[in-house]
């Protein structure tokens, strides 16, 4: 299957949330990384055809896919960035809900949710209102009624908003087991959700893609630009403000701090493996502080 998003964009009004993208995705799992307000979740509804683009388009095997219509939406699961539970029914009485509007026969509708409560691990509370759960139940449930048409175009929007680090973990599991026939999009600005789990990484800047590859690709953008280093507490104020810090820790009369920076910051530092986090952070610092931005 190929999905191709052509000189693909998006205006609203005098603001443009997607610019002239151009990529081919397979099947595999893709990890959209980018800043809140990049545009990702107008790329993805695009994708999805909820919204028209302004100019361009997104192709599946060659066919637009707002023309393929339900035959399109047959193959789509997408789980939105706010999504709209009713909190009265029961997660089982949920999932059988948005299988009827999905069209799905009954039949098969009931052993699906059966089937896919419990990969989410949701099995427990089937017969529990929605409104007794917590925000990372929701998120499962959510997941879960994404899947019931068995898709093969996954769309998930910030799937691990609100989840803990176990249910995080445990998301990652689920998506790296189904990967292997669809094609798999999330989008999110947390790092760890995707560093393992994405054939390729997609980073997103002010509407563009401005790097795709493999995480380990994509760690030779910064390659030899990871310091650790250690600087003197009466220099540390004016250090900070001037350089790119991922993390510090205070010592006793040094700070430790992991830099990002195209030469050395300061005598003694050594250069250290970098991580996609120090990636995000050479790329995006701007958009968090001005003064110390990495680029
Ligand atoms: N319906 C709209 N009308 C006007 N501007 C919009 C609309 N939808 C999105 N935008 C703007 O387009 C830009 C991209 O928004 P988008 O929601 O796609 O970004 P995002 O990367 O998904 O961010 P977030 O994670 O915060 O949702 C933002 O500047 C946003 O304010």
């Amino acid at each position: 299957m190929r999905l191709v998003m052509e000189h693909l964009s998006k205006q609203f009004k005098n603001k443009i949330a997607v610019e002239n993208i151009d990529t081919e995705l397979r099947e595999g799992v893709y990890g959209f990384l980018g800043a809140n307000g990049a545009g990702k979740t107008t790329l993805m509804q695009m994708i999805c055809g909820i919204i028209e683009p302004t100019a361009g388009e997104v192709k599946i095997n060659g066919e637009n896919n707002i023309q393929m219509g339900e035959r399109f939406r047959d193959m789509l699961g997408y789980l939105p960035q706010e999504f709209g539970y009713t909190p009265g029914f029961t997660a089982k009485d949920f999932m059988l809900y948005i299988a009827s509007i999905k069209g799905l026969p009954p039949r098969f509708a009931k052993r699906k949710t059966k089937e896919l409560l419990k990969l989410v691990n949701l099995e427990k509370d089937a017969d529990r209102k929605i409104r007794t759960f917590s925000g990372g139940m929701k998120r499962r449930l959510g997941i879960a009624q994404a899947l019931l048409n068995d898709p093969k175009i996954l769309i998930l929007d910030e799937p691990t908003a609100g989840l803990d680090p176990k249910e995080r973990a445990y998301f990652r599991n689920i998506i790296a087991e189904m990967s292997k026939d669809k094609i798999i999009i999330i989008s999110t600005h947390i790092v760890s959700d995707i560093e393992y789990i994405s054939d390729q990484v997609l980073i997103m800047k002010k509407g563009k893609f401005i790097l795709q590859g493999s995480a380990e690709e994509l760690l030779k953008e910064v390659k030899n630009e990871v310091w650790s280093c250690r600087v003197p507490n009466n220099q540390w104020s004016n250090f900070e403000r001037t350089h790119c810090v991922a993390n510090s820790h205070a010592m006793k009369e040094v700070i430790e701090a992991r830099v990002i920076s195209v030469s050395s910051p300061i005598e003694g530092a050594i250069t250290v493996e970098p991580t996609l986090e120090d990636l995000y952070l050479k790329f995006f610092s701007d958009e968090i502080q001005e003064e110390g931005a990495c680029i």
